[in-house]
């Protein structure tokens, strides 16, 4: 909807019966300047193709469809990290995808704002310098800016890891643990995001900027998040529809991998794993957390 500002966007999906009020985004009309199609190699003959799929159904979707998308400009939008392989989503395209330029555009940004024609500041982060610069021209807007960066892996983890982290904030406000307990979680989950993302080969600063420290904020605040809303759920013993999209959720678990392998401490992160699948309850989740050694911040 943003970029039909700039010109002409063709919008794909497998079922495209909805027309332009799609469901998953009420109240939005798509603009004229969007054309919906359900035939893949006809949208794929862009040269710029935004993939806007859930972290854990990337892999699936490259699976047969790959060697359509092979060089072209591939941007993810995805915030995960693929449970199977334990990689972020550029690693995903750019394995499938090999004369493919990748980028990521990530940071704080509630689809539902950005449809609605409200200001939102992002980051597009691409290796090639050049590539990102031109990317960053074509995707940013009046009401849409856009950072650049060249640290894909600082951008795609910031953008998973606040998810995990949202899990929990809402796990506190579900629970009745106070605000002073949300930023707490927070701040201690930013610590361990920008530990295993520097483990990772991040730049610590990146992780600073919109795609962590920026989305982890409106993540962790926001009953918009879906994130957040889970973890509610789950920190007052409420059902949740299984139908949502709650990256986190299977995140937590690739992070706890990764995080063992690394040898990098993440007791938050390692924490919602555990509640997510439900090998733990909140009284002790919090008890766990409020009884580690005492150490230096
Ligand atoms: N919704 C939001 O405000 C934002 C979402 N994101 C990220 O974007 C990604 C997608 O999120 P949403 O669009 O909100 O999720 P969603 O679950 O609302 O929509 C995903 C769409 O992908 C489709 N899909 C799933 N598997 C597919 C496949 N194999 N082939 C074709 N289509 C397939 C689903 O049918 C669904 O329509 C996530 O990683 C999310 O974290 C990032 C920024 C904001
Ligand atoms: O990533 C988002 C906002 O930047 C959307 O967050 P949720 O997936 O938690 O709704």
């Amino acid at each position: 909807v943003a970029l039909s500002a700039n010109g002409p966007v063709t919008l794909w999906a497998r079922d495209t019966g909805w027309g332009r009020a799609n469901p998953r985004l009420p109240g939005v009309t798509l603009p004229d300047a969007i054309r919906l199609t359900d035939d893949l190699p006809d949208a794929a003959r862009a040269d710029t193709l935004l993939l806007a799929l859930p972290a854990q159904a990337l892999g699936g979707f490259l699976a047969d469809h790959a060697a359509r998308l092979d060089a072209r400009h591939l941007v993810s939008t995805a915030k995960g990290i693929d449970l199977s392989k334990l990689t972020g989503p550029s690693t995903l395209l750019a394995e499938a995808c090999p004369r493919a330029t990748v980028a990521v555009l990530t940071g704080p940004s509630f689809a539902a704002d950005i449809a609605r024609g409200l200001p939102t500041a992002l980051t597009l982060a691409c290796a090639d310098p050049e590539a990102g610069r031109a990317l960053q021209h074509d995707l940013s807007t009046p009401v849409l800016r856009l950072y650049r960066t060249t640290d894909v892996t600082g951008a795609e983890l910031g953008g998973a890891l606040k998810n995990v982290i949202a899990i929990a904030a809402g796990v506190a406000i579900g629970a009745g643990l106070g605000d002073s307990a949300r930023a707490a979680i927070v701040t201690r989950g930013f610590a361990e995001m920008t530990r295993l993302a520097a483990r990772l080969g991040a730049r610590p600063e990146t992780l600073a900027g919109l795609s962590g420290l920026g989305d982890l904020t409106l993540t962790c605040t926001s009953v918009q998040s879906r994130n957040f809303r889970y973890g509610q759920a789950l920190g007052a013993r409420q059902p949740f529809d299984a139908a949502t999209t709650v990256e986190g959720a299977a995140t937590a678990r690739a992070v706890a991998v990764l995080s063992r392998r690394m040898g990098c401490d993440m007791p938050i992160a390692a924490m919602v794993a555990r509640l997510t699948d439900n090998s733990m309850t909140v009284d002790d989740a919090a008890q766990q957390l409020m009884t580690r050694p005492l150490k230096e911040e």
